[in-house]
């Protein structure tokens, strides 16, 4: 048995009990990840992993374990890094937490809090819109767990419903997670990324306001069960087109229950980061991120 040893660096959590496996990313086998853990059913996928539920064998605690195939990364190594050492050095209530993580010759696999109540995606597509209180309750998540990761220059670049999780069903609180995407920035960045309902005009040149700017058509979403940009033929280059254009429409009868004032704090959120990222080199996006989090708290 190893003694579990904390890894600062990577923000690991130690339990202070003895565990099977080394947490300081050694190869290890199949079988040993099936000693230490019993791995359950699927909760989730996206693009490269598969989510599951496991139970830790040596003190029954639950956990979400993400199983990434490593061929499947091969040319964007970059993600699992990113994923292991930025998610693991944040702490914060708002931010999915990164306990530990296991490599075999063939899979990644990351040990994290599991967060049971399902994705936004599930549930926008269950519900199709929420009230105004509700939706102030997610975008408060949001925002503070933007703010924490910005205040550390780190950009996560994914915001989208797949990537927030409900704390417990019908609770309307939010937690950020799967940060392969994420980077720290220091000046400007010229990439193309992410996924084109929830990209920023500015993709060609952003910082953390692309984050801010997701947000903005989250919370469009949230209230009326359609995103603000869409391509009737999904067409990739009209889509951005429309979203460089950045032309808000409030379709009736969708948006008629909706208050005047909250339309305007709409358009204003999306326009904030556009304005903020032409200053360039000292961005800071603290304050479009504070503007959120009273969006609905104001009226
Ligand atoms: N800690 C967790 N607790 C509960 N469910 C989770 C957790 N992490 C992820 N999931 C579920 O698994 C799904 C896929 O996870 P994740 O987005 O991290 O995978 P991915 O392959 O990196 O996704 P993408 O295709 O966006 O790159 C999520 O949408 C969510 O439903």
């Amino acid at each position: 048995m190893l003694k579990l040893t904390v890894d600062t660096a990577m923000g690991l959590i130690a339990q202070g009990t003895n565990f099977d496996l080394p947490l300081d990313g050694s190869e290890v086998t199949l079988s040993d990840i099936e000693r230490c853990y019993d791995i359950g059913r699927v909760i989730g996928d996206g693009n490269f992993a598969m989510v599951r539920e496991c139970c830790r064998r040596d003190n029954g605690q639950t956990f979400a374990i993400k199983i990434v195939e490593r061929s499947k990364l091969i040319g964007r190594e970059h993600m699992m890094q990113n994923e292991l050492s930025l998610l693991g050095s944040l702490c914060h209530p708002r931010i999915v937490r990164l306990v530990a993580y296991h490599h075999t010759h063939t899979h990644s696999y990351l040990v994290m809090e599991l967060v049971s109540g399902g994705d936004l995606f599930e549930a926008i597509s269950e519900r199709g819109k929420f009230p105004e209180a509700d939706a102030g309750l997610m975008v408060s998540d949001m925002s503070e767990a933007l703010n924490y990761i910005h205040c550390k220059s780190i950009v996560h670049r994914d915001l989208k419903p797949e990537n927030l999780l409900h704390v417990a069903a019908d609770i309307c609180r939010l937690k950020l997670g799967d940060f392969g995407l994420a980077m720290v920035v220091t000046e400007p960045v010229f990439t193309i990324c992410g996924t084109p309902t929830y990209v920023a005009p500015e993709i060609l040149c952003y910082g953390v306001a692309v984050d801010v700017w997701a947000l903005g058509v989250i919370l469009y979403i949230l209230l009326c069960g359609f995103p603000p940009f869409l391509s009737r033929d999904r067409d990739q280059e009209e889509l951005f087109q429309l979203i460089k254009q950045g032309q808000i429409n409030f379709l009736s009868p969708y948006w008629d229950p909706i208050s005047e004032g909250e339309k305007y704090k709409i358009i204003k959120y999306v326009a904030e980061p556009q304005k903020l990222v032409h200053t360039a080199s000292s961005i800071n996006l603290n304050t479009p991120a504070l503007t959120i989090n009273c969006l609905f708290k104001s009226d």
